[in-house]
């Protein structure tokens, strides 16, 4: 079995991880090598002003027969033109850029997206489904950041500065030097200031996730907390939090300003210095008026790629580690995979077998230890055993929700391996102790039971087709409800099948949630139904609506039900009894409740607690 855990980032190194990633949303690299020469063609125009003003200055207004208005305005015009062609070009690549960008990050998206969906069930539990979000989400917008402007930033700026440098050598090498002498230790200075801003945000970032966490648990928890009287403190915890998330975000926004403030005065210094070299350099001949005026603003070309230069590194990294958390995911191996040429399970009463079924959690020990089982077609099969002794799991892998380890799981002969996985999940359907319910109507959560073909089909469809295919699922809702026995319950309804059921199902109660999973197992229509047996109390009204509507969704079905009433098992053809991993009893009802084994002793306990 592949291990299923999803690791928390790829390990890929940082020049790998940008290759995989660009592999992985090629949309980003579309039309790249235009974008890049519209870069350099920004980079070139904005080189183009400090040789204009130069040339201004000393063949212009400084020209040896006097001021030469022709050159002046020619190097004027040719300036403008620069500068608005290195504006048209900077527009196009930010576009371009942005395009690319959202195109290959919405690839992304859907493709970690997708494959959050694929993994496992078992693979989303080891890992807080919070956290899976926030890697589909905000560590994609992390990526985003970077790949729309830090990339192409870091490179226009470089090249900026380098054809600036050239430039500079040109006119006098010394005052390069100068120049490099004073922006180095700058860049150095403001990258470690940049690390502890990082810090100062993460710290922020951190605080807020505690003052959110605070808020919300009073917020969920409000009935708790009136319950017990505890709203005094509640409050002075969240006022604690709020306080902390105030300090640190002053603290970071000093540190900020500070960065940025002294960035800027180091800048202004340098030109200072500037000024003072070039004119000495100039009075000794080596530079001409012109010259030291370009080199003021070639140094203006370097001020701004320095200091974005340390915010566009860290972007880098954050990109970096984003792309990393991303890839961990989509590259983590599905443990239940469609089979390629997968065959298509005929539709009919289904019969199981279990061949030597062995199965363990990743990490985790040995639950079954080597499983035979033949359950035949339209029989109503109970599993009972206690607590932990793997009955879920065997209810999990007859569903197919994962592999087994060892052994094989057959439907009517053939290892769900081989079956192709929408024929399966048509055939067979696991209806969980608490079903999921979506925050919509009643009548909407039935109908998840229908399948997505239908919804595809429908999504081709034109508007009217669509509108009489939703007219179509809502009568199948309502031939369901009505087939289950349910139709005076739905009647009581607030709103009769339109009745909203809340975030989870919040507004219904939990038998009346349990009523709506099975009439949306009944709309599925499964040849294998496997039923983990709710254990939560509900009124006895209700209690016998559900026991109606379930006589109702299993009849003339397969039905592996996972009994934690042992009237369950009584009621059915055929109890399994699942001890420590392994079937100790398979028989009828009567048969083991009279044999004296494992069973009858659990019967006869239960049959003395309730009667
Ligand atoms: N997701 C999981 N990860 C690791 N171990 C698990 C996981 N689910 C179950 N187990 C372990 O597998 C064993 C069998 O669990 P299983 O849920 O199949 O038992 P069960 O008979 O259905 O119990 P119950 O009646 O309490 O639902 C237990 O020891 C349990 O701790």
């Amino acid at each position: 079995m592949s291990d299923s855990r999803i690791a928390a980032a790829s390990s890929l190194g940082v020049l790998a991880t940008l290759r995989r990633g660009v592999q992985i949303s090629p949309q980003i690299a579309d039309g790249l090598w235009l974008t890049l020469a519209l870069a350099v063609l920004a980079a070139a125009g904005r080189v183009v002003v400090p040789v204009a003003v130069q040339r201004t200055i000393d063949d212009g207004i400084l020209a040896a027969g006097g001021p030469d208005a022709g050159r002046v305005a020619l190097m004027t015009a040719l300036a403008g033109g620069a500068v608005v062609l290195a504006g048209l070009c900077s527009a196009m690549v930010n576009v371009r850029l942005f395009r690319s960008a959202e195109a290959g990050l919405a690839a992304l998206r859907v493709r970690a997206f997708r494959h959050v969906h694929d993994l496992s069930t078992l693979s989303q539990g080891t890992e807080r489904r919070g956290a899976l979000v926030s890697r589909v989400t905000s560590d994609v917008d992390t990526v985003s950041l970077f790949v729309q402007w830090g990339g192409i930033m870091l490179l226009v700026s470089s090249l900026q500065v380098l054809v600036a440098t050239a430039l500079m050598i040109v006119y006098s090498w010394q005052l390069t030097v100068v120049v490099w002498l004073c922006f180095v230790p700058l860049f150095l200075v403001l990258r470690r200031a940049q690390r502890h801003v990082n810090a100062a945000y993460t710290a922020v970032r951190a605080k807020i996730g505690a003052l959110l966490g605070a808020i919300s648990e009073a917020v969920v928890g409000a009935e708790t907390v009136r319950a017990y009287g505890v709203a005094r403190r509640t409050g002075r915890r969240i006022d604690a939090a709020i306080e902390d998330t105030r300090a640190s975000q002053a603290r970071a926004q000093v540190l900020v300003s500070s960065v940025f403030s002294g960035g800027v005065l180091v800048a202004n210094l340098v030109l200072a210095v500037v000024v003072v070299v070039g004119t000495l350099l100039g009075v000794g001949g080596g530079l001409s008026a012109g010259q030291v005026v370009a080199f003021l603003f070639l140094v203006q070309l370097f001020t701004g790629p320095v200091q974005m230069a340390t915010e566009i590194l860290n972007e880098l990294q954050n990109a970096v580690a984003g792309w990393r958390r991303v890839l961990a995911v989509v590259e983590t191996p599905l443990d239940v995979v469609d089979p390629p040429h997968g065959v298509t399970s005929p539709r009919g009463p289904a019969a199981v077998s279990l061949r030597g079924l062995r199965y363990a959690y990743p990490d985790g020990p040995e639950v079954l230890h080597g499983v035979d089982l033949d359950l035949p077609p339209r029989t109503k099969v109970a599993v009972v055993g206690r607590t932990g002794s793997g009955k879920t799991t065997i209810a999990k892998l007859v569903a197919r929700l994962m592999d087994p380890t060892s052994g094989q799981v057959l439907l009517d002969g053939v290892d769900l391996r081989d079956v192709r996985v929408g024929s399966l999940r048509e055939r067979v359907v696991l209806v969980p102790q608490e079903g999921f319910l979506f925050d919509g109507t009643v009548a909407d959560n039935v109908a998840y039971g229908l399948r997505d073909e239908r919804d595809e089909r429908d999504e081709r469809c034109d508007a009217v087709g669509a509108e009489a295919g939703r007219e179509q699922a809502r009568a199948r809702v309502a031939a369901a409800v009505d087939a289950l026995g349910l139709t005076d319950w739905v009647a009581d309804l607030p709103a009769g099948l339109d009745t909203p059921v809340g975030q989870r199902g919040e507004a219904l109660s939990a038998g009346e949630r349990q009523l709506v999973a099975i009439a949306r197992a009944y709309l599925a229509a499964p040849d294998l139904l496997v039923l983990d047996e709710a254990t939560s109390a509900v009124d006895p009204a209700t209690e016998v609506r559900i026991a109606r509507a379930l006589d109702s969704l299993t009849s003339g079905r397969s039905t592996l039900t996972i009994a934690h009433r042992l009237s369950t098992a009584e009621a059915s053809d055929l109890v399994v009894v699942v001890d420590d991993g392994r079937v100790v009893e398979v028989g009828p009802h009567a048969e083991l409740a009279a044999a004296g084994g494992v069973y009858a002793g659990m019967h006869a306990s239960w049959v003395a607690q309730t009667r």
